[in-house]
């Protein structure tokens, strides 16, 4: 007797995932940072990674991006296996991955135009007639004023200074944007109109975007889903309100922890609301 065949509709939808690790080591020398850690990204999510500080954001990041060779564990960009990749294959992976380093990392002698025309002189394929309205359209889609783009780091604000940064991130169109604590040093204001451009860019582009960050802001209401960090693994996966629900100590201390108590009660009168707002309907029997 053979056994019944699966029909197309019982197996699970397959997911999109940009980003699939699995089994992810990093030491460095005895200081083991991530112990089998698994990782998803979904196509089209903004996710935040989060955890305290030294739980290994970065390190992870490094990793993610191809930065850093984790010392064991399988890594799938875009559904390619990096293991079995070669030099050729890896870097067009890259190219399809735009970065924001923390602090921005832009070159202090060159104009913003230059910072943002670097990577499409190196790796794009463009006639270099349009060269300079290419590089204006990304400063432009940052949220910068053209005239900024003639201008040196030092001479921009520090929210400037990250746009700036975005705009040479966005250089080669990519498809997924990994951001390394995008918010720090900015105002509440500044930060909040930073997620909200990115949050634009990802709708308007279809971007995923992975970002490490410590700011409540953003993992409260500026991201989809967030990603914890803790025991050197990925601990839990969720909106901010469904972690901070969760039993583990680390989670209470992170979401309930008296900075975020805030947010906390904010999102518990949210769903109180939306409750109230949607009364359920008697039964036809009733
Ligand atoms: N190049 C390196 N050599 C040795 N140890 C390193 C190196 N890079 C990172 N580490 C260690 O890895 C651990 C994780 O560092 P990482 O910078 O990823 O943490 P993080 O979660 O990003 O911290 P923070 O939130 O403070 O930025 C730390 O213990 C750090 O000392």
């Amino acid at each position: 007797m053979t056994a019944p065949s699966l029909k197309k509709t019982d197996l699970p939808p397959s997911r999109d995932l940009v980003i699939d690790a699995e089994g992810i080591i990093n030491q460095f020398g005895s200081n083991r940072v991530h112990d089998n850690l698994d990782f998803k990204l979904e196509r089209g999510k903004i996710l935040a990674l989060v955890g305290g500080s030294g739980t290994g954001k970065t390190v992870l990041l490094h990793t993610l991006i191809m930065l850093r060779q984790a010392n064991a564990g399988s890594l799938k960009l875009f559904g390619v296996d990096i293991n079995s990749a070669n030099d050729a294959l890896r870097q067009s992976l890259r190219e399809r991955i735009g970065v924001l380093f923390q602090g921005g990392a832009l070159f202090t002698s060159l104009t913003v135009l230059e910072n943002v025309l670097l990577p499409i002189k190196e790796h794009g394929h463009f006639d270099p007639h349009w060269l300079n309205d290419l590089g204006i359209s990304k400063i432009l889609l940052a949220g910068l004023p053209a005239e900024s783009a003639h201008k040196l780091p030092m001479e921009l604000s520090g929210g400037m200074v990250k746009r700036a940064a975005l705009a040479r991130a966005l250089a080669l169109d990519p498809e997924l944007l990994v951001l390394d604590e995008p918010t720090s040093g900015l105002d509440p204001i500044g930060a909040a109109a930073f997620d909200d451009l990115v949050r634009t860019l990802s709708d308007s582009l279809g971007l995923t975007v992975l970002q490490a960050t410590h700011d409540l802001d953003s993992i409260w209401r500026g991201v989809d889903e967030v990603a914890f960090l803790g025991r050197k693994k990925v601990l839990a996966v969720g909106t901010a309100a469904e972690l901070a629900a969760r039993d583990e100590p680390e989670l209470q201390a992170y979401f309930r922890g008296a900075r975020s108590q805030a947010f906390w009660l904010g999102a518990q009168q949210e769903k109180q609301h939306s409750q109230a707002a949607s009364p359920s309907f008697p039964s036809e029997t009733s």
